[in-house]
């Protein structure tokens, strides 16, 4: 693997089948692909990273106020140094804010608390929630094809996701003071969701773990969309699409002294779906490697692992 594998979002409409295709065999190779002419908009990825950008330069006093203490960072403002990586033994060196799904009336699932506006930037609601809409809605076609390609119906994930936990993070990584700390901006791991869709992450670090245990950085093309597999879905085709480790490397100069900003969207699993290898994925090569536990379970047990839940 020199970089991730681009894949080409128009055959969508165009050609279905080799959509599937094409989507399939780059994450069971990759676990990571970026998407080309995915149909986002360009000017809402743009207007979302600067709203992005004048959130974070905002004064910490300021964003603390956005902390909820005991929430898990599940809404909100978590501060610089909060997320360390499973059994990582330093903090990442990163600041970040959550947008959960936003429900109009009682939420279906308890889960779906509500979101947290700053009201320092009025125009941040509108354009973050645009953003988590395209990003749903895109997250869905993915998952649209990678069910034709595992064998299922092709809504098959439609109604196990509709109504998920999924997450809008905006990300800010600050300049490095200390050129000599053991921490990085964000330590090797794998994403606990269903699929994780980046936008942002223009400037370098982010690195993909490939089989021969080499760090590649991912390099793609303008305006594509990265686009990996998460823990959940992993376990749910028994391994056979791969949740690819990464991480966040602290750049060299010049980079070092610039902010890094990136807005990754977790597309999670609706809180009651049992996450269960799927009976087309397990094959006597490939027994039945994971147990069945519900969405829910999963990811409390995850965001204690990273510290987010105490
Ligand atoms: O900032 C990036 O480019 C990647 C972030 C990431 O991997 C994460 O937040 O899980
Ligand atoms: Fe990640």
């Amino acid at each position: 693997m020199k970089s991730i594998p681009h894949i080409d979002m128009s055959l969508y409409d165009q050609n279905f089948e080799d959509f599937a295709k094409h989507v399939g065999e780059g994450y069971e190779k990759n676990g990571f692909v970026a998407l080309t002419k995915h149909g986002v908009d360009q000017q809402l990825i743009e207007e979302a990273l600067d709203t992005c950008r004048e959130l974070f330069a905002l004064p910490e006093e300021v964003k603390k106020q956005y902390h909820i203490p005991g929430g898990g960072g599940a809404r909100g403002y978590t501060p610089f140094g909060t997320e360390i990586a499973k059994d990582a033994k330093h903090v990442d060196l990163k600041e970040f804010w959550h947008v959960g799904r936003e429900i109009e009336g009682e939420p279906p699932f308890k889960q779906l608390t509500p979101n947290i506006w700053p009201k320092e930037l009025p125009e941040f609601k509108d354009k973050i929630l645009k953003l988590y809409r395209s990003l749903d809605a895109l997250g869905l076609r993915v998952l649209e094809a990678l069910a034709v390609y595992l064998g299922q119906p092709r809504d098959f994930f439609n109604d196990k996701v509709d109504l998920g936990n999924s997450i809008l993070r905006p990300l800010h990584y600050p300049p490095i003071v200390d050129e000599g700390t053991p921490s990085v901006r964000a330590g090797a791991h794998e994403d606990i969701n269903v699929l994780t869709l980046l936008v942002g992450s223009r400037e370098p670090g982010l690195e993909v773990l490939a089989k021969d245990g080499s760090w590649i950085p991912v390099t793609i093309i303008e305006g594509a969309i990265i686009c990996n597999v998460g823990d959940m879905l992993q376990r749910m085709t028994n391994g056979v699409l791969p949740s690819t480790t990464h991480r966040v490397v602290n750049p060299p100069a010049p980079y070092s002294s610039k902010s890094r900003y990136s807005i990754p969207f977790f597309l999670h699993f609706n809180p009651d779906v049992i996450i269960d290898p799927l009976d087309s994925c397990i094959t006597e090569e490939n027994p039945k490697r994971w147990d069945a536990i519900s969405s829910d379970d999963y990811l409390m047990e995850r965001l204690r692992e990273i510290g987010l839940v105490k």
